[in-house]
């Protein structure tokens, strides 16, 4: 059995992820992370609504990790924690699965220095179907080519603190990569005022941010006479656990370094 600690449990993706890992195959909810205060319960089932499962809720990663042997950490809290978490993830000897986005180039750096230390999967969707969607994207635009204008468009609820989302940025990324641009020069994040003609470079990124959206993601390919859309819409949180979980069982024991949901997927060769 591999032991779990799930950090932000109390959190909406924690407290999905709590209810996943209930039966999963191999792996041992072993304890819940949540900030000191942010917690309503002293157990990660009653914060899930599961009532109690005899699973502590402890207020640092540290304490939740003094005792397991080898463990895996899923973490969905933020970039700054998430940084600081594969830290102690590095010191500790635990695996890391992190589904948190909006990462600056220091908190990326910080994961990526962890991962040369242990095994971390770091992915802005752990959805399946997601996954998939990356990889429809990248053989479109590289069919399509440059005759068609990409644009990215992005919605989520109205707590969602980063923007574009993380899976939003992989998806222009993806489109870039096959179509031989720069994502730091050629992505366009927002158009107000006379910006001038659309360049044949440019990939466009849009927000729209409302209410209780899970997350819908669009890729447009725009030609002439013709329009190609590529959507993918979460109508529920549990599909991103899922492939958490997946990735939890999946990254105990691996080799360090740092791996993405291609990786867990078996779909690395194609890319
Ligand atoms: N990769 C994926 O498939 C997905 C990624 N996400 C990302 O996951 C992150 C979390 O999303 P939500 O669950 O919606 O946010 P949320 O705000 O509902 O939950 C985050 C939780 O983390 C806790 N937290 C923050 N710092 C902490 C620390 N140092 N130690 C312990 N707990 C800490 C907060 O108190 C909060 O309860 C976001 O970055 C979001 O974009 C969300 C859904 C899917
Ligand atoms: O914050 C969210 O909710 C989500 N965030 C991820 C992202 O930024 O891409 C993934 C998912 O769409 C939900």
């Amino acid at each position: 059995m591999i032991d779990v600690v799930v950090t932000g449990a109390a959190g909406r993706m924690g407290t999905t992820l709590v209810r996943c890992l209930q039966g999963a195959e191999g792996l041992r909810l072993a304890a819940g992370v949540e900030r000191p205060g942010q917690a309503r319960f002293e157990d990660a089932g009653e914060l899930a609504g599961l009532g109690r499962l005899g699973v502590p809720v402890k207020d640092s990663l540290a304490a939740a990790l003094d005792g397991l042997a080898r463990p895996v950490v899923i973490d969905f809290t933020s970039h700054e924690a998430s940084a600081a978490h594969a830290e102690l993830c590095a010191a500790r000897g635990a695996g890391l699965v992190i589904g948190s986005t909006g990462f600056t180039p220091e908190t990326k750096a910080r994961v990526q220095a962890a991962a040369a230390r242990i095994p971390v999967v770091l992915s802005p969707n752990m959805s399946v179907g997601v996954n998939a969607v990356f990889a429809l994207v990248r053989e479109a635009a590289r069919i399509l080519g440059d005759g068609y204008d990409v644009e990215v468009l992005e919605m989520h609820h109205n707590r969602k603190k980063d923007a574009p989302s993380g899976t939003a940025l992989r998806l222009a990324e993806v489109a870039a990569e096959a179509l031989s641009r720069d994502p730091r020069q050629d992505l366009v994040y927002a158009r107000h005022g006379l910006v001038g003609e659309r360049t044949k470079r440019e990939i466009g990124v849009q927000t729209l941010r409302g209410g209780d959206v899970v997350g819908e993601h669009t890729v447009f390919f725009v030609g002439e006479g013709e329009r190609i859309e590529i959507s993918h819409r979460a109508t529920s949180r549990d599909q991103f656990a899922r492939g958490a979980v997946r990735a939890a069982a999946w990254v105990a024991g691996r080799p360090p370094g740092l791996y993405d949901m291609f990786d867990v997927l078996g779909l690395r060769s194609g890319r």
